[in-house]
């Protein structure tokens, strides 16, 4: 049987209001359980795709389907519901500095409760243990009431690994998660990050700029060259020339 497609662009453009195009007639499906690389030269575009497959931003025209739903179409709280299925995961870790572990990873939940609820941190006795098991899974329980801002690096972004999970996503974006680390920590995130693919069978899209990495960790690479894409192939087809070219030619910034 078929992998069914998880997320799916069809003829996405987008316009910056300065004229750049941003995204440039992008086509391309990934499947339950791929492990997809997206590679390119600073301002090829792929910021712009992640932010467009979350809804960061608008696109300009095109489709976006998430589980075959357009999540370029939905609003208020249709578009609340398909961002519980998007972890997203930043090179900025993005946790609450001054509050412990334990929170940060509850705050997965926050799609799931009510506004109320949030704000005066109640969360309920399963999604206390939930937080313990997502914690488990990247080796943090050790540090639930540790307060995120005296863990080192590698242990925010396994913590917000951590997170993600308490959404349940069927889709994790990855923007540069290992940007900011050094390469045995990069590696140990990266880990986790396969462990998500791996063993939670979560489909991933991580944009990196190790060539290294994308090769090691990857099913299938993805490259943009001035919002196009150029390049979508399965590992075992990619060729040191061809990704050369990817990195070649493009557009000032
Ligand atoms: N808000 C914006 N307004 C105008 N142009 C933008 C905006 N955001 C991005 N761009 C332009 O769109 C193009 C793609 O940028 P994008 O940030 O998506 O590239 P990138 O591949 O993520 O680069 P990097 O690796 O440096 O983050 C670039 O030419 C960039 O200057």
């Amino acid at each position: 049987m078929a992998a069914k497609t998880v997320l799916e662009l069809k003829h996405v453009n987008k316009v910056y209001p300065n004229g750049v195009k941003g995204l440039d007639d992008i086509n391309f499906a990934v499947h339950e359980g791929e492990f997809v690389a997206v590679v390119g030269l600073s301002g090829a575009g792929k910021s712009t795709l992640f932010n467009s497959i979350n809804r960061m931003i608008d696109v300009t025209d095109g489709q976006v389907l998430v589980d075959g739903e357009d999540i370029t179409k939905v609003n208020g709280k249709q578009l609340r519901r398909m961002r519980r299925k998007i972890g997203m995961i930043f090179q900025s870790f993005n946790l609450v500095d001054r509050t412990t572990v334990q929170k940060n990873v509850l705050a997965g939940r926050t799609g799931y409760y009510s506004t109320w609820k949030t704000l005066l941190g109640i969360y309920s006795k399963e999604d206390k243990q939930q937080a313990v098991a997502q914690l488990e899974k990247v080796n943090m329980v050790k540090k639930l009431y540790r307060r995120a801002d005296q863990l080192s690096g590698g242990q925010k972004q396994r913590v917000a690994i951590a997170r993600t999970l308490m959404q349940n996503p069927t889709l994790v974006l990855a923007d540069e998660p290992v940007a900011s680390l050094d390469p045995k920590t990069s590696k140990g995130v990266m880990d986790d990050l396969y462990n998500l693919k791996k063993h939670e069978h979560i489909t991933v899209l991580v944009n990196l700029h190790s060539m290294e990495l994308a090769l090691k960790y990857a099913d299938r690479i993805i490259g943009l060259r001035d919002g196009k894409l150029v390049y979508n192939k399965p590992i075992a087809e990619a060729n040191e020339a061809d990704l050369r070219d990817v990195y070649e030619h493009g557009r000032d910034n």
